[in-house]
Parts: structure tokens; sequence; C-alpha cells
């Protein structure tokens, strides 16, 4: 059993970690400052609340629990708040990732999964995404998980410390038991705001953009089941485990969906109407974004198995459903 200390396990995608983490019989022990995540979230092991700000916190958090290796999801990771306020980001994001570095180096902690993000590649224009796509971030939150990536390279070199970036694509859908899904306040993500505008949670979904480059004028994504995603950084522990090699991968299907087929999708699944409005583009979107490499399949073993539209969108429609986004 393995001991993991786990930043942002109050979010999203790490309590999904969290409990893969607890199937696969390790300890997760969630670091999180509740920032954007919820206590309700952390059901998988312990929970010591702090700050990455907090140098203090995290000497005390890494000498009681003694951690075998790192997952590193706390970030902001809003775009439009990005764009507004980029300092945000770059204190929070990449002085938190120093901070947390840090921390490893006194404990002796020396492996580390981060994750990363396709935002990091840009608009790239028919250019196949793959891992030796050169970085060309739109947003000061790309650049953070940029900035993140190289310091990474930087920290292994000088202290030793073996990582792995995951390069996130669009993340979906919801534990298939039922017991967390995606709650973000506000909500930005695609496929919630359809299915809160199918069950009349709000108003009608705008469309940001429809006279884009593409078959039907709204943009690409590829989009990838959480609990996919969150398995491929189990294989990324073993992957630490067995030495160095590779430290980046894609985590994507390399199929893209344009928001109407997403839209459609939910509407087929929910057998509801999704009410929508054409609105005007969003700041800082790609046009496309796709993932074009196998590597973490060759690499890793990793398979996407669980991705389809219909998967995804059904799971984190029962998660809609049950109303349970962590609200008393
Ligand atoms: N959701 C996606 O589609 C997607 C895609 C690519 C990459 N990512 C990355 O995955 C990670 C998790 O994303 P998510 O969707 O679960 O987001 P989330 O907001 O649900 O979770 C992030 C968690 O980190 C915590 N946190 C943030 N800053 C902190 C700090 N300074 N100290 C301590 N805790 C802090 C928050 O409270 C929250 O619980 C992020 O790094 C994000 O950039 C997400
Ligand atoms: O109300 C909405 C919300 C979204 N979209 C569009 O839907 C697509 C997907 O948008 P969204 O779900 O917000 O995801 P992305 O902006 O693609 O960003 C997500 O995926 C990135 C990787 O692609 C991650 O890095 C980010 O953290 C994560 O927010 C984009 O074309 C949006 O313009 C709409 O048309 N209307």
């Amino acid at each position: 059993m393995l001991t993991i200390l786990v930043t942002g396990g109050a979010g999203y995608i790490g309590s999904h970690a969290c409990k893969a983490l607890a199937a696969a019989g390790h300890l997760p022990v969630t670091y999180d400052s509740l920032v954007t995540g919820w206590q309700q979230a952390v059901k998988f092991g312990p929970f010591e609340q702090g700050d990455l700000s907090d140098a203090a916190r995290l000497d005390a958090v890494f000498a009681r629990w003694q951690p075998d290796a790192v997952m590193h999801f706390a970030a902001l990771s809003n775009v439009g708040e990005a764009t507004d306020a980029p300092g945000l980001y770059w204190r929070n994001n990449v002085g938190g990732s120093i901070n947390l570095l840090d921390a490893m180096v006194r404990a002796g902690c020396r492996q580390i999964v981060f994750s990363s993000t396709c935002a990091t590649y840009g608009d790239r224009d028919g250019v196949v995404l793959d891992e030796q796509t050169g970085f060309a971030p739109l947003n000061a939150y790309g650049a953070s998980k940029m900035a993140v990536e190289a310091m990474l390279a930087d920290y292994s070199r000088a202290h030793d410390i073996a990582h792995v970036s995951f390069r996130y694509f669009n993340v979906a859908g919801a534990d298939a038991d039922g017991e967390i899904g995606e709650a973000h306040d506000p909500e930005t993500h695609l496929i919630p705001l359809a299915l809160q505008a199918a069950t009349g949670r709000r108003g009608a979904l705008t469309l940001f953009g429809t006279d884009y480059p593409t078959p039907d004028g709204t943009c690409i994504r590829d989009y990838v089941h959480v609990e996919d995603l969150v398995a491929a950084h189990i294989l990324g522990l073993d992957h630490l485990a067995r030495g160095r090699g590779e430290t980046a991968f894609n985590l994507g299907t390399g199929q893209g969906f344009s928001v109407r087929d997403v839209i459609g999708a939910v509407a087929r699944v929910t057998g509801m109407d999704v009410p929508v409005i054409e609105g005007q583009r969003r700041a800082g979107d790609a046009v496309a974004l796709v993932s074009g490499s196998s590597l973490a399949q060759e690499v890793l073993g990793w398979r996407a198995e669980r991705s389809t539209l219909d998967r995804m969108i059904g799971s984190a429609f029962a998660w809609h459903q049950k109303g349970a986004l962590y609200k008393e």
C-alpha cells in the first residue's frame, strides 16, 4: 500500500482519483484549501485542509503522512478568469507548485504525477497534437501549466524528482456509483451546463460561436471519462516506480465532437430538449483540440474504455438527477 498526497482531492477530478486510489489499495491523503472544492467529496481517505501557499502547513502534512508520491490536481482552471486575472493563476498554480515541490524536496518525497492540459498546445489549425507538439498556450491558465511542466524538469535534474505530466483533453462524466461528480460553482463546462439547461436548472445554453471553420461552425473537443482519466494516474504511479522514461502523456480519445454534437447527444441520452441560443465566440477558445497520440496506450497500457459520449453524459446526468452538487 502506498500513501499518496492528493492535492486538490476535494475537487472534481481529485475526488475521483482518491476513490480509484483507495480501490487499488492505497491511502489517498487529500490536501485542499476548498477554494473551489468540497469537503463532502473527501470520502476515501484523510483530509488535511491547507493551501499550497502555506509552506509550514505543507511541511507538517508531509511529516505526518510521509507520502510515497504526490498527485497534484490543485489549481485554478477557469479560462475566462485566467484571462481577466492572470496574476491569480501565476500565483496559485505556479507559485503553489513551487511551494509543493520545495516541500517534497525537504521531505525526501521524490515522485509526482501532475495534472497538465491540452490548453498548453494553443490553437494549432490541423496540426496533430501529440506530446512533441510545441507549447503555445492562449491564456494564463495554459501558460501556468506549461510553466509547471518546465519546473518539474528543472526539479528533476536538480533534486531527482521523478515526474509524469498528464495533458488532459476535456474531462467529463461522473463516478459510476454516483458517490461523487462534477460540482464546479460557477459551472463553465459544456456537458454539465447542457444538462442544467435540459432539466430547467438554468435558462438556455449559449453556443459560444457558430462561425468557426468546422463542419457545423462550432468548436471541436476530445472528451475523456473522468474514470478513465484517473485510471491513467494509477498507471502513472507504476510508471514512476519502474524508473524514468517518458514524462508527458496526452489523455484523450483521439475523437473530436463539436459543441452541436454534444448538445445532440445530451438530448438523446436524457430524452429532453436542450434549449440553446447562438452567441458570440468566447475569448481564449481554440477551434479544435483533439489528441493525436497513442503514447499512453503504448507505454502505460492505458485505454479509454468508458469514454463514449453516451456513457459520459449518462453518468453526469445520473449525478445531476440526484441533485448531488454537495450543496447543504
Ligand atoms: N476539468 C477539466 O476538463 C480539466 C482539463 C484539463 C486539466 N484539468 C486540471 O485538472 C485539475 C483538477 O481539475 P478539476 O476540474 O477537478 O478542478 P476543481 O476546481 O474541481 O478541483 C481543484 C481543487 O484544487 C483545490 N485548490 C486549488 N488551488 C488550491 C491551493 N492553492 N491550495 C490547495 N488547494 C487548492 C480546489 O479547492 C479544488 O478542490 C486542475 O489542475 C485542472 O487544471 C482539468
Ligand atoms: O456555455 C457554454 C460552455 C462551453 N461552450 C463551448 O463548449 C466547448 C467546451 O467548453 P468547456 O466545457 O468550457 O471546456 P474547454 O474550454 O474546452 O476547457 C476545458 O478543457 C480544457 C482542455 O481542453 C481544460 O484545460 C480546461 O481546464 C477545461 O475547462 C468550447 O468550445 C466552448 O466554447 C459553449 O458553447 N457554451
